[in-house]
């Protein structure tokens, strides 16, 4: 679904990744792990459009990603969260979702002059698909509430359901569980499997190794701008070369 082919990225002459291939099948949870700095997220921004890539393609159901800017990226169906939350915290959960979705409403100009019954119906439907979004993640409740109520596990949640709100087909996830405890962690674990099941693709990034393990179907491992390793988690937990790199430094730890 979303391939990277022999991708490379330079920053003024440092190299941030280097012949990076993998492949997102459709229909999967895929994790994208390393130590720090590997070079996790800018693999995210290059998926996104935020950045360009040195060399290589990067596909999204069959079209060719190079060239296209962000908001192009997103109309083709890849949505993301940030590893720094970025909600409108002054504003209620319903309508940081419905904000979320503004890019794919078809108001039509008329009706944003005249706010005619055909806006209103619209804006309607928005709310009413933003709550059931919300309601996805378990927010329903606190619709009406400001973001800035929200626990921190929760505005990671409110994020995720911004996310959706553009009607994606595949979803980025920067470190979904980051600051969560152990129990938002094994409620957010649930509902990423429900959104699964719900047709979506999800490609994530996380430290947390117990919740990649045990939520993802292939996990590709990068370390020092490369991938050392992809397969299932218990191909990828014990690989030599990922101990090394990875799950033994955190074990040292
Ligand atoms: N815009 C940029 N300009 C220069 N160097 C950058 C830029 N973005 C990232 N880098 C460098 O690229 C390397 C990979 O960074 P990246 O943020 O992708 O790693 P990461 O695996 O996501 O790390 P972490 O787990 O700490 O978030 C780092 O050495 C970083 O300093």
């Amino acid at each position: 679904m979303l391939q990277f082919n022999q991708i490379s990225k330079e920053f003024g002459g440092l190299r941030v990744l280097d012949d990076v291939t993998f492949d997102v099948p459709e229909g999967s949870i895929f994790g994208l792990i390393g130590p720090n700095g590997a070079g996790k997220t800018t693999v995210f921004n290059l998926a996104t459009g935020l950045l360009q890539a040195s060399g290589g393609q990067i596909e999204f159901s069959g079209h060719s990603l190079g060239k296209l800017a962000p908001h192009q990226i997103t109309q083709l169906g890849i949505a993301r969260t940030f590893q720094n939350i970025r909600i409108f915290k002054d504003t209620s959960l319903l309508e940081n979702v419905v904000i979320g979705m503004h890019a794919h409403l078809d108001y039509g100009f008329g009706g944003l002059l005249s706010n005619s019954r055909s806006f209103q119906r619209i804006e309607a439907a928005a709310r009413e698909r933003a709550l059931e979004l919300l309601s996805w993640v378990k927010l329903d409740h606190k619709a009406d509430m400001l973001a800035d109520s929200l626990s921190y596990g929760e505005q990671r949640k409110l994020e995720f359901a911004r996310a959706l709100a553009t009607q994606p087909k595949l979803l980025l996830l920067d470190e979904p569980v980051a600051g969560m405890n152990s129990a938002e962690k094994s409620e957010l674990m649930t509902q990423i499997l429900s959104i699964r099941q719900r047709g979506y693709s999800i490609f994530l990034i996380e430290h947390d190794m117990r919740f990649v393990m045990g939520l993802c179907d292939r996990i590709a491992v990068l370390n020092f701008g490369r991938i050392i390793a992809q397969g299932p988690p218990d191909e990828i937990r014990n690989n030599p070369d990922v101990i090394e790199a990875y799950l033994g430094k955190e074990e040292d730890e």
